[in-house]
């Protein structure tokens, strides 16, 4: 589904089912659609940085501004820098959320600011089978207001034993929950962040595809599960039609002139597929064809084949390696660029694996990014750490390595706010957050992987130049292929930059995430079967 699609009747009925609606909807739902809360929407002051994705250059819609009817905004806690509010301000989103003292010692307290009271959510139990492993997750405070109320329905709509809910605290470990009643509490009853928080071991779980809801309608009859090519090549669609029909209009017809080329030129250039790629590509189909008929399908095969060759040194995959415990990985990009999706489908694919996964939201700007990283850790069984909104990035992602470690975790990805590539204060703000995973881990992060958004066209090329020399950018992953015409800007980055292109995103699913194949990419470009 595109960005297009956000204002549909449809979508807007999904959004109104609200966060445990949607998670009622199970695993095969579309991927949660949350929309960008501008700051001016939430009653925010201004950041253009932060507001304003590029525009995007192809036909789908930029990514713009819906206020979130879950999660307002108070004005005084938005902005990065902003005091984090009260605890008790926040109202949980998940059934279970306690303060977590400030881990990492007195030196590093040094280096950060520590906000009070950071957040951890844990592992929820969208899960049916026990592993042998567990992880180590903060105890569970029971919050006699609406989320614990709302809890077990969504439990019960994920969890396949409902009997066996995994996120129960065990009875004798019940006076652990008692003891930091601070959530509920104004802020300077609040207890000292040194307080130890009160752990407990939780199974670590599996993801299992959703039972139905017993008391829900009837199942509908599933469409049947689209294969990996076919994902590709519907999500390429619109950039191969693009494509392909402007080769037909042009070589039907007529002989292979010089007109003729230079009119192909000009379709692969409106592709985005840039102008010394496409030269290449010309030349290569122009080679001993010069006034020959020549059918479409030849020169689809033509710049698929040129097309590949560009790409096979690029199209490398995510090799999580296991030497690092936890294999930590940056997610940098603009606004909206797909950051915290992106982060969800891979927590989605690692955990299915039985990786451990722990999701740091260091997207403290959008109150809604951290809540949708929360409904990702719950969907995927993720333990996700965050703070309120506004909290220092830097924080929560020292935060995160600390407990990513104590938890034994494969995996921590740390998600960060959107941010345009050519704001320096924004941008010194992430080479912050990588100056302190550092701190702790100095072979961290292990990589940092800019997201791009296919829309943007041209301006992807110069996000890749910033990005890389701010966060050391080790490799790409492009979005919303699905929602353009003009994917061969995945081609003129290849060429120009020789960036490792590790995923592509070509749909709202977590399956529509997927490793970059040149081959595959470059014939479902060209629109061959
Ligand atoms: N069609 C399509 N939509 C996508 C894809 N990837 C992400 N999206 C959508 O893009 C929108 C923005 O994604 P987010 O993950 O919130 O973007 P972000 O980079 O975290 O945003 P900021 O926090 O503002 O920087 C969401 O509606 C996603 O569902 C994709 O591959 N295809």
């Amino acid at each position: 589904m595109s960005d297009n699609d956000r204002n549909s009747p449809a979508d807007a009925q999904k959004k109104k089912r609200g966060l445990w609606g949607w998670l009622k909807s199970g695993f095969e739902d579309p991927v949660p659609r949350f929309t960008h809360e501008t700051p001016q929407e939430a009653g925010a002051p201004a950041d253009e940085g932060r507001e304003a994705a590029p525009a995007p250059s192809g036909d789908a819609a930029a990514v713009t501004g819906e206020a979130s009817s879950t999660t307002p905004v108070p004005a005084a806690e938005v902005g990065p820098e902003a005091a984090p509010a009260p605890v008790a301000e926040v109202p949980p989103p998940v059934p279970v959320e306690v303060p977590v003292a400030p881990a990492g010692g007195p030196a590093f307290g040094a280096q950060i600011e520590q906000p009070p009271a950071p957040t951890v959510v844990p592992v929820p139990p969208a899960v049916a089978e026990s592993t042998s492993e567990a992880v180590r997750v903060p105890m569970a405070e029971p919050e006699p207001e609406a989320p614990v109320a709302e809890a077990p329905p969504a439990i019960a709509s994920e969890s396949v034993e409902a009997s066996a809910p995994a996120f129960e605290a065990p009875p004798e470990e019940a006076p652990v929950l008692e003891a930091p009643i601070v959530e509920a509490e104004p802020a300077p009853e609040v207890p000292p962040p040194a307080v130890e928080p009160a752990l407990v071991d939780v199974p670590q779980q599996l993801p299992v595809e959703p039972e139905p809801v017993a008391d829900g309608p009837a199942a509908e009859p599933q469409p049947a599960k689209k294969g990996f090519w076919s994902r590709l090549a519907s999500g390429l669609a619109r950039t191969a039609s693009s494509l392909g029909q402007g080769i037909t209009d042009l070589v039907s017809k007529r002989k292979l002139d010089a007109d003729t080329l230079e009119e192909l030129e000009d379709v692969l250039i409106r592709a985005d597929l840039g102008v010394e790629t496409s030269m290449r590509i010309v030349e290569t189909v122009g080679k001993g064809r010069h006034d020959k008929m020549i059918s479409p399908e030849e020169v689809k095969r033509l710049i698929a084949e040129e097309v590949e060759r560009i790409l096979i040194p690029v199209a490398q995959p995510l090799v999580v390696d296991t030497a690092h415990k936890p294999f930590v990985v940056l997610m940098v990009g603009v606004n909206g660029s797909g950051k915290t999706t992106t982060i969800g489908k891979l927590a989605a694919q690692w955990r299915t694996e039985g990786k451990k996964v722990v999701l740091a939201a260091g997207d403290t700007f959008r109150a809604a990014a951290i809540e949708q990283l929360k409904v990702w850790g719950t969907r995927t069984g993720a333990t996700v750490i965050a703070r309120e909104q506004g909290s220092d990035a830097a924080g929560v992602a020292h935060e995160a390595v600390v407990e990513a470690r104590a938890a034994g975790a494969d995996i921590l990805m740390v998600d960060t706010a959107g941010r345009l590539q050519n704001r320096t204060e924004l941008m010194a703000e992430l080479e912050k957050v990588v100056r302190v995973i550092k701190k702790l881990e100095p072979s961290a992060p292990h990589a940092v992987l800019l997201v791009l958004d296919a829309t943007v066209g041209q301006n992807a090329l110069s996000q890749v130049e910033a990005f890389t020399r701010i966060a050391g950018v080790t490799g790409m992953v492009m979005t919303k292929l699905d929602g353009t015409a003009r994917g061969g800007i995945l081609v003129a980055i290849a060429a120009k930059h020789k960036l490792p292109v590790h995923l592509i995103g070509v749909g709202e699913a977590a399956e529509d995430l997927q490793p970059f194949a040149a081959r595959d990419f470059a014939r479902a470009i060209a629109g061959l079967n």
